[in-house]
């Protein structure tokens, strides 16, 4: 495959530096492509380009014309839906049948719908008396922010890449985007989308490279940057939210889980176990709002144990080809290790292994591929590491309780406040239980339900501010109040 430039100011330039990284096929260990890796000189060039475009034909376009525009960058991603289908999973691993029903369509889906939410919304005005009786008219209007930068991860590339770019198109903002060093082609594909489309050059910007003392510390460090959103690990977060203080530049940041399932005694268990298992073991694990902890009334928690090794020792581990597998490997060998270090944590921490806890065999032409086990635990203390970090892989450790008290204090004893799954048939208890539930995003007998008007967001360590529907807003855009004297 050719080499991966940056798209900047309309035009896909390589770096100056020549410096290039590869790209792996997680599936095999094998180098995809060659990717350059941007320097201060390209990041710089991409800021620049994007304030230019705030000033040119995008900054003066009539918000029809806009959003007409983001609806043909939805069609033109549908229109090549096998090229970025394909890309993602060479990237990713990941099965065709979940690119193909939630990464790519809902890729294309983030650009249509907040181009049609930003055309009804409405601001506010309010008449006000004054001292003299002719009174005042005051209204407020929303104005982009400015330029955005955009860091995405690797876990569901083009969705959530779109899930901000999106937005922040929709509310005149210009982006600079980049991608993790993982998954670079999808972001990259999308930049031939936006030229058919007719979104004018600078407007959206792609730079590759890696974080620290890379394109993605340029970026945050960059002064002509607005305001950043991210999703990915707690740490980079605070890394990035350090940068845009300078500044005082805005963030919207979604962030790391260790999110607790709740299963009751009187739940349906057939939904329980396939939503767990979705929760669990779906994208391999790694999925920010998964469930890597839940937590079972314990007159059920045998049979629940028992029902979820029997679900995933049926799981088809396999190549993005292949139409039986359910599971791909983790994004890299780099990243299978961390999720290994847990496996071992969780032995040496005398944990119950019920299924899984290592390596698959594989055919040959996959042995050099990051596969791994789906992986159940029983039996760690509360305090052990597998129950307080986010591992992000295909495992899940399951724990009894007793009472709903005890639950709700088990789901809440984390600083994460990302998502949560609830189950149970008692809809009394499910509401009682989902609203004292420390976390930014609840599922009651549903897990991953997305109706992409609501508010989504971490709370406590989960992240800072909600993106979807309306509340995207509140970061793309900044209100201005005027007021008149009648
Ligand atoms: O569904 C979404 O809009 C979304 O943001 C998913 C996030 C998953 C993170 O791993």
């Amino acid at each position: 495959m050719k080499d991966i430039k940056h798209y900047i100011n309309g035009q896909y330039v390589g770096s100056a530096s020549g410096k290039l990284f590869d790209n792996v096929n997680p599936v095999n260990g094998k180098v995809i492509s060659k990717v350059h890796e941007a320097g201060r000189e390209e990041v710089d060039a991409a800021v620049r380009a994007a304030k230019a475009a705030l000033r040119g034909t995008w900054g003066k376009m009539p918000l029809d014309e806009r959003t007409s525009i983001l609806h043909k960058v939805a069609d033109g991603i549908n229109a090549r839906f096998d090229e970025f289908l394909e890309a993602e999973c060479l990237d990713t691993g990941k099965p065709k049948s979940m690119a193909s029903h939630i990464d790519i369509p809902r890729g294309a889906a983030n650009f249509k719908v907040f181009a049609d939410m930003i055309k009804n919304v409405p601001t506010e005005s309010f008449e006000m008396p004054t001292p003299d009786g002719t009174g005042a008219l005051n209204y407020a209007v929303r104005r982009p922010k400015g330029v955005i930068g955009v860091i995405s991860p690797w876990n569901l590339p083009l969705l959530l890449m779109t899930w901000k770019v999106g937005p922040a198109l929709a509310c005149g903002n210009t982006v600079v985007v980049k991608p993790s060093e993982e998954t670079p082609t999808t972001t990259a594909l999308l930049g031939e989308v936006m030229q058919d489309a007719g979104v004018p050059d600078g407007v959206f910007n792609v730079v590759h490279g890696f974080g620290g003392d890379s394109a993605g510390a340029f970026l945050t460090e960059h002064p002509l940057v607005d305001g950043f959103t991210f999703t990915g690990e707690t740490g980079t977060g605070e890394v990035i939210m350090k940068a845009a203080a300078r500044g005082i530049r805005d963030i919207s940041l979604e962030l790391g889980g260790k999110n607790a399932g709740l299963v009751f005694a009187d739940c349906d268990m057939d939904k329980a176990i396939e939503g767990t298992m979705r929760s669990a073991f779906a994208n391999c694990g790694q999925v920010c709002l998964g469930t890597e902890r839940v937590y079972v009334e314990r007159s059920i928690f045998d049979e629940f144990v028992g029902r979820l090794k029997e679900a995933a020792e049926g799981l088809k581990i396999g190549p993005p080809e292949d139409t039986e597998a359910n599971m791909g490997p983790l994004v890299s060998l780099k990243h299978r290790e961390k999720v290994l270090s847990y496996y071992q944590k969780a032995l040496d921490g005398g944990a119950t292994v019920v299924t899984g806890g290592g390596v698959p065999d594989m055919p040959e032409e996959l042995a050099g591929g990051a596969w791994i086990q789906p992986t159940i635990w029983t039996g760690l203390p509360e305090h052990s590491a597998v129950i307080t970090d986010e591992i992000f892989g295909p495992c899940v450790h399951l724990c009894p309780f007793d009472t709903e008290e005890e639950a709700i204090e088990l789901a809440n004893s984390l600083p994460y406040g990302l998502a949560s799954a609830i189950w149970s048939e008692n809809i009394t208890r499910a509401h009682r239980v989902a609203g004292q539930i420390e976390a930014g995003i609840i599922w009651v007998n549903s897990w991953f339900l997305r109706d992409l008007r609501t508010p989504f967001g971490g709370s406590k360590q989960s992240g800072i501010g909600r993106e979807g529907g309306v509340h995207s807003l509140e970061f793309y855009t900044e209100m201005k109040n005027i007021c008149v004297k009648l």
